[in-house]
């Protein structure tokens, strides 16, 4: 077949940090007829109507009123992720469009990276690399300390299908886990990996030692981590977030860890990301960029050759069975 003849579907772009992932073009381009997003703008009513699929990567495109104007064709918004809190799905599905995720694909990797920050942070890692590398040897201590994981307490907020696979890790470094959800798990599922649900946040917060956000962004999860919460954790405590920034207070969180409210934090999510956004900011100056007690990462729960390529591969799938009327995988239902 043509590239011609292959249904069209809109992609940010080939570079940058918004572009699909290299790697992945020859394989989509197999199926599709790849169309940037610099080609809708550059020539709308031509292409416009050529365009069957949108394909989110790294949250980009980003689909608002006008672009769904434009394309009379869409069909299906296919997004890389379990998050959903950059699409106006009321919106999407008012252009009777329908919308598909990847949430298996990125809950183990998602998982993983939840617990690397969580050892990163207790045992400063990061500081520990940066002791070993540097040429001054006088600056380490035998008071250098970190946290101890085993048989710690653990709190995971939002055990989804994420908080329950940091959950199944956690338990193999035999924490004592408590978890926090709108929704109860069922008791087989609590007892296989020994969790112990905590109806009131309070109480999760006041026993842990870690506090993992592995919640979705949500009107509801917004800055559900404040001032006030972050009092009710211990003074030791490690906060890990790999959710999004935004469902923690960052200036409240700034002002915990610079003045010993709380331990430390690791975050895999930030608002803005990167921190500070401006790109006029030729210095970065954010707070959170300065305290030893913060270990950062750039949003990579999921970047793992695997996932990614499992990502574009369910995409794929959700795509074609959307296209050919088929019951479409992974769709994301309007609650
Ligand atoms: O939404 C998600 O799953 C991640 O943030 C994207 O990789």
């Amino acid at each position: 077949m043509e590239d011609q003849d292959l249904p069209g579907v809109l992609v940010s772009g080939f570079e940058g940090p918004s572009g699909i992932c290299k790697d992945h073009v020859g394989e989509l381009q197999k199926y599709f007829n790849l169309i940037t997003m610099q080609d809708l703008l550059e020539n709308k009513t031509q292409v416009g109507p050529k365009i069957q699929a949108a394909y989110i990567w790294n949250r980009k495109p980003a689909i608002d009123q006008e672009l769904l104007q434009s394309l009379p064709a869409l069909k299906i918004v296919a997004n890389a992720g379990a998050g959903l809190d950059h699409l106006d799905l009321k919106l999407i599905a008012s252009f009777g469009v329908k919308v598909a995720n990847t949430p298996q694909a990125v809950s183990s990797p998602t998982a993983d990276m939840g617990m690397a920050l969580l050892l990163a942070a207790a045992r400063r890692v990061v500081e520990g690399h940066q002791l070993a590398t540097s040429p001054d040897t006088k600056s380490f201590s035998t008071n250098w300390l970190g946290q101890e994981v085993t048989g710690s307490t653990l709190g995971i907020i939002g055990m989804g299908s994420i908080g329950y696979k940091v959950a199944q890790r956690a338990r193999a470094f035999e924490m004592n886990i408590l978890y926090h959800n709108r929704k109860r798990r069922k008791s087989e599922e609590e007892e296989a990996v020994g969790a112990t649900y905590c109806e009131r946040l309070d109480d999760l917060l006041q026993r842990s030692d870690f506090v993992m956000l592995a919640m979705s962004l949500t009107p509801q999860t917004q800055r559900l981590i404040g001032r006030r919460e972050l009092r009710l954790m211990k003074p030791t405590a490690i906060l890990v977030n790999i959710g999004r920034g935004l469902l923690v207070d960052q200036d409240a969180l700034v002002e915990a860890l610079q003045t010993g409210v709380i331990g430390a934090a690791a975050l895999d999510v930030s608002y803005p990301e990167p921190l500070p956004s401006l790109p006029h900011l030729y210095f970065r100056d954010h707070p959170l960029l300065k305290l030893k007690n913060v270990t950062l990462t750039p949003h990579i729960g999921s970047a793992t050759h695997q996932a990614r390529w499992q990502m574009m591969e369910n995409l794929i799938g959700s795509i074609l069975a959307s296209l050919n009327g088929l019951p479409i995988p992974n769709e994301v239902l309007l609650k």
